[in-house]
């Protein structure tokens, strides 16, 4: 049978699509990277569906999900956190500081202190500023939400604990991180039965009192370079189990954090880097 093209093609309905060019800017948080956008410039329609799509590293711009910045009634801006996988989060540690890099260098505000309305409450952001770059940020991340112990009945032989940060997280303490198949328990522990909303997995080593080797298996996107929630639930979880003091540095695939819980708030004080990698422009088909 030979296909006609030319009659597929003239008894085809031909659908005129408008599309509109998007400004985006790539940036990473001790490696952990996502698209930002502005969203009082350039709503974004779907942006679950954006998430997958931009976040993919062969077809779309590549990153570990899509961040949105926006106006907020109650603070300075607001962020919306999407994993590469669609789904949203309720705060994202390492986006927070790149945030906060954001609005300041590209003018939307000329303060170093800025409140930040995420779906896990109000984060304050101080921006440490070396002429008009910011180089670092500490974020106020709030107290952690819940905290607990997890002993697996099956065929894990952990003792975890688990700390919620908004996000919630599982973090285990090992003697050597580096005998961790975190590509095929990463994904087994997200979707284990007891984490109904899934959870991020966290490994860590303690490599004296004041510092912890740490990966993570985000939930949503998988292995990541760096997780700052993760990284506050890893110091967290340390100092519960007596392995640390309050303040120490997370050592991560792509970057190191400070967290420090300080004793009079409650509160996790959370430093470390902010980087811009490029900014660009995607076109997106509207309809
Ligand atoms: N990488 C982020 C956390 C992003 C959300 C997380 N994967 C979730 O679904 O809870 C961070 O730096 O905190």
């Amino acid at each position: 049978m030979r296909c006609n093209k030319t009659k597929g093609y003239n008894n085809q309905q031909i659908q005129v699509k408008m599309t509109k060019k998007i400004k985006f800017t790539k940036m990473h948080g001790a490696g952990n990277d996502y698209i930002y956008v502005d969203t009082t410039n350039y709503p974004i329609a779907a942006p679950e569906k954006k998430a997958i799509e931009w976040s993919k590293f062969h077809t779309g711009i590549g990153s570990d999900g899509l961040i949105l910045i926006g106006n907020s009634d109650k603070a300075d801006f607001s962020m919306r956190i999407f994993n590469a996988d669609g789904s949203e989060a309720m705060m994202c540690g390492n986006g927070s500081r790149c945030v906060g890099k954001y609005v300041y260098e590209y003018g939307l505000t000329d303060k170093t202190e800025i409140t930040l309305d995420t779906l896990s409450g109000i984060k304050i952001l101080k921006l440490h500023v070396e002429g008009k770059t910011v180089t670092a940020v500490t974020v106020d991340m709030g107290s952690p939400l819940e905290t607990g112990e997890v002993h697996f009945e099956d065929k894990y032989p952990f003792r975890s604990t688990r700390v919620s940060m908004g996000n919630p997280h599982l973090v285990t303490f090992v003697d050597d991180i580096t005998q961790i198949n975190l590509p095929e328990i990463g994904p087994e522990l997200e979707n284990h039965h007891l984490f109904p909303d899934r959870t991020n997995v966290e490994f860590a080593q303690i490599v004296c009192k004041d510092t912890i080797r740490m990966r993570v298996w985000e939930r949503g996107s998988g292995i990541t370079q760096a997780c700052g929630t993760g990284a506050c639930a890893t110091a967290v979880a340390a100092f519960i189990n007596e392995l640390t003091g309050r303040k120490s540095d997370i050592i991560m695939d792509g970057g190191t954090v400070t967290i420090e819980w300080d004793e009079a708030s409650g509160h996790i004080l959370m430093t470390g880097p902010a980087t811009k990698v490029f900014d660009g422009e995607i076109e997106e088909i509207e309809g």
